[in-house]
């Protein structure tokens, strides 16, 4: 998509109003040069050619905290909610807004709405809780989200509706591209009405898959997990006759997990992701290159992420999930099958151990990298807010932490090029063929 340099221009929702300095609470934690003014820039691209001028045209604004504010603190009501799939860190990102809001900025009240945007909706009957120190305390230690997470959809009035009801001024919004879009719709709503309610995104997906932050929190939890499962498969197959470990991890449209996990493990000899063709048949085929490495070997590991060879099933099992997103086939099951079929039809024997690690990987508590990054993701995204910056969400690139318009955040998925030095490492890593068909 052609970029002009406007789209990277952050919505504000007006001059600042307040300065920083002026509360006791943010002058005794922010020094003068901790301040970032809005002219910082992080440039788009940090490679170029020798000679040619950096494109500074098209670059992001730097985050952290704004000297000059739009809300006063002390008069703030914030409310967070967190949707989608669970990611280990969630509860760090919260309690991390929590303590931002209530100790350094002082803000008035923080509401955690429930279950996702489903808490928006009277209808659910789901009142949203009042955060304090106690609550949020100790909720690092546990997976999940304390405020529950959903799918589906919610009206953008509805949920603005809500927030106007309950005088909230900023509205955190922990969430996939699916939550970003859907804090766009409400920031329209919002700037619809005239509101002056701030919309902030935190990235949040275990597939990695958003554009602008180099890595998501929860995505080495979820790594670290993966790498364990593949050396469990490893162990399987070398521990029995002619074994073959099959690993299915998460990954819908990016296979990230996979092919970050292949580099962590080393024991993988197939990786295979959404992003890739392969065909199991034919003489390029992965059944065919398996036989032979099985002859050779006698032991394999192969990982697939969930999204991976969708071609391969019957369109009958697609469906949809209550967001709208394509629910995969199990492309792992049907891996399993083809391979034990294709082994005893050529009266070979094989042993072949199936793990399912999927969901395990998701409901991990953070490991430390990531418990670091989220509660560091949170800190930016409350001096954003409390700048008047919305419709945009905390990104992370080249070590900087930056501001991205939400629609820029959303315009394209994440994913992993064949030709990248990553997926060359793989390659490197697995000894599998370039090209399975
Ligand atoms: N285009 C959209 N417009 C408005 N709301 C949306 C849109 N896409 C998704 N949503 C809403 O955002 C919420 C989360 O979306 P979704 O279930 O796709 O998860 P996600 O944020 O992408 O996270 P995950 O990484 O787990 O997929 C849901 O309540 C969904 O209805
Ligand atoms: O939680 P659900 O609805 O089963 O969704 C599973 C999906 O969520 C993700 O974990 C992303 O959150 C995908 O990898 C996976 O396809
Ligand atoms: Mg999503």
């Amino acid at each position: 998509m052609p970029w002009k340099p406007s789209d990277f221009q952050i919505t504000s929702l007006g001059e600042a109003r307040y300065n920083a300095a002026d509360f006791e609470s943010i002058r005794n934690v922010t020094s003068d040069t901790l301040f970032v003014n809005d002219r910082e820039r992080v440039p788009h691209q940090v490679v170029f050619q020798e000679g040619d001028p950096l494109d500074t045209s098209r670059a992001f604004e730097k985050a952290g905290p704004r000297e000059k504010l739009f809300f006063n603190p002390g008069e703030v009501n914030a409310a967070i909610v967190t949707c989608g799939g669970i990611c280990p860190g969630l509860n760090d990102v919260i309690r991390a807004l929590f303590m931002e809001l209530h100790y350094i900025y002082q803000a008035r009240s923080v509401l955690g709405f429930r279950y996702g945007l489903r808490g928006f909706d009277p209808a659910s009957g789901l009142d949203p809780i009042e955060l304090n120190h106690e609550r949020v305390s100790d909720i690092q230690a546990y997976g999940g989200t304390m405020l529950g997470t959903s799918r589906g959809h919610v009206a953008a009035d509805v949920v603005v509706d809500r927030l106007q009801a309950h005088n909230i001024q900023i509205l955190f919004v922990i969430g996939g591209d699916g939550t970003q879009r859907a804090a766009h719709t409400i920031w329209e709503e919002v700037a619809r009405r005239g509101a002056k309610i701030a919309i902030i995104g935190v990235p949040k997906t275990i597939d990695n898959d958003i554009n602008y932050v180099y890595k998501t929190f929860g995505f080495d939890t979820a790594v670290s997990f993966a790498r364990d499962a593949l050396e469990a498969a490893h162990i399987e197959a070398k521990g029995n006759p002619k074994g073959i470990g099959l690993v299915k991890v998460m990954g819908r449209d990016s296979g990230f997990i996979a092919a970050y996990a292949t580099l962590a493990s080393i024991t993988v000899n197939y990786t295979l992701i959404p992003e890739m063709d392969f065909h199991l048949d034919g003489n390029h085929g992965l059944l065919n290159h398996l036989e032979k490495r099985m002859a050779d070997k006698n032991h394999a590991v192969i990982v697939v992420a969930e999204g991976a060879g969708q071609h391969l099933l019957p369109e009958s099992e697609r469906e949809r999930d209550a967001s709208g997103n394509i629910k995969h086939g199990d492309i792992g099951v049907y891996l399993k099958q083809r391979i034990n079929q294709h082994f005893k039809q050529k009266g070979l024997e094989v042993n072949l151990k199936y793990f399912d690690p999927s969901y395990m990987l998701r409901s991990l508590p953070a490991n430390a990298q990531d418990r670091i990054f989220a509660a560091n993701l949170a800190r930016f995204a409350v001096h954003a807010a409390m700048a008047g910056k919305t419709d945009m969400m905390i990104g992370r690139r080249f070590n900087q932490f930056i501001h991205v318009p939400i629609p820029i955040a959303v315009a394209n998925r994440k994913k992993i090029t064949l030709d990248s030095e990553l997926w060359m490492a793989v390659l490197q890593a697995t000894g599998q063929p370039a090209k399975m068909f």
